[in-house]
């Protein structure tokens, strides 16, 4: 997508310079654009702990390439593989919830599994985290072309434009480009399609208001930040067409993790019979969980997180301010788990589903046989 008219990916990667690896900093948008360079796997995994990178799919492409900076670090070792397992260990640390990491991962180990030497192990970790980078484009592009006929369709049947909500931020700047939630709602507007979106803020870390915000204004997409509890609001009084949202943990039975506040806004959708989606690529989807609520790992991460908010001030300055008793205990959950019964759909690179093993199955025929946990 595009900065200020440039087209722009979240990280840069040229497997023939790995060591040049950058990525924006994402905790200093929508204030300024920073380039964070990731020259080893400690920086890669800090980048991560630290969401400088978030959102499920780059996290994905973040950890690929923390593997192959892992792999050039140990490429003329006699234990490379050893090394290259502790730095898959190293990742798996950073966060538990968005099953991309694990994928990733995976890709990887499995991508080296029968190297012979540390350089050719090198070799295939850098071509497999620049496939994996160019598949997640290809992936979220396909979940544009697949997502948008659902707001195209509202538009038909209204004639007026469509308003979506959406939560958190699974934007282009949750993958490498396009975005996951994102895709239908820029490529509809792109074909002319008049359409407005509602933005929830997403608190605490506020990637609705900061990222979201930022990433629709910089295309051009009308759009209204609104406080987190404000969408059931707007959908009891016809001003919500749709709601779409991404996925950090979807199980083969279709229910969804994604961040804080997702599960209530399904909830309120479902009061009001409009259409809740959820769009994802098959990195996403972990095979080998059936039950989301029970099953899926939900981060908690630091309290200062709920305790304090940081911006920019009328001087321009960024600064962070303690909004609550200082004494008063704060939790942060990270994401929640959405039942499946709550989803109208899933949209994959590979079409529309519902939420469902059948339907999922129905897609990705080769799942099942594999993993019924
Ligand atoms: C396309 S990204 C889908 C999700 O990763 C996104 O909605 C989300 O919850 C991101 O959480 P974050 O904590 O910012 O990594």
């Amino acid at each position: 997508m595009k900065i200020a008219g440039v087209v722009t990916r979240t990280i840069r990667f040229d497997p023939d310079r790995p060591e040049a690896v950058a990525v924006i900093d994402q905790r200093q948008l929508p204030h300024q654009l920073v380039w964070q360079p990731l020259p080893d796997l400690e920086t890669a995994a800090w980048a991560i702990e630290e969401m400088v990178v978030r959102g499920a799919p780059l996290i994905g492409a973040t950890a690929a390439v923390g593997m192959a900076l892992a792999g050039m670090a140990a490429r003329s070792t006699a234990d490379f593989q050893g090394a290259i397992a502790e730095a898959a260990q190293r990742l798996l640390k950073t966060r538990p919830t968005a099953v991309n990491l694990h994928w990733a991962i995976a890709q990887q180990l499995a991508a080296v599994a029968d190297c012979q030497s540390g350089a050719a192990a090198f070799d295939r970790l850098r071509l497999r985290a620049a496939e994996i980078i160019e598949a997640d484009v290809q992936q979220c592009a396909q979940i544009g072309h697949h997502g948008q006929r659902l707001i195209a369709d509202i538009y038909a049947q209204t004639g007026r434009p469509v308003n979506v909500l959406t939560h958190c931020n699974a934007g282009w700047l949750a993958c490498v480009d396009w975005g996951t939630a994102t895709a239908p709602i820029y490529q509809a507007f792109d074909q002319g399609i008049p359409l407005h979106v509602w933005v929830d803020e997403t608190r605490p870390r506020n990637q609705g208001a900061k990222l979201t915000a930022w990433e629709l204004g910089q295309h051009g997409v009308p759009h209204t930040l609104i406080a987190d509890n404000t969408g059931g609001h707007l959908m009891q009084h016809g001003l919500v067409d749709l709601v779409i949202v991404g996925s950090d943990r979807t199980t083969r039975c279709g229910d969804v993790a994604n961040k804080i506040g997702t599960y209530l806004k399904a909830l309120a959708a479902k009061d009001n019979d409009l259409p809740f989606y959820v769009a994802l690529p098959s990195s996403t989807i972990d095979w080998t969980l059936r039950d989301g609520v029970r099953e899926i790992p939900i981060e908690q991460r630091s309290d200062r997180e709920v305790k304090y908010m940081d911006g920019r001030t009328e001087s321009g300055a960024i600064a962070s301010v303690l909004i609550c008793p200082e004494a008063s205990p704060a939790a942060n959950y990270g994401f929640d788990v959405t039942p499946a019964r709550l989803v109208t759909g899933l949209i994959t690179e590979r079409g529309l589903c519902a939420a469902s093993e059948a339907g999922l199955l129905g897609l990705f025929p080769e799942q099942g046989a594999q993993n019924h946990g």
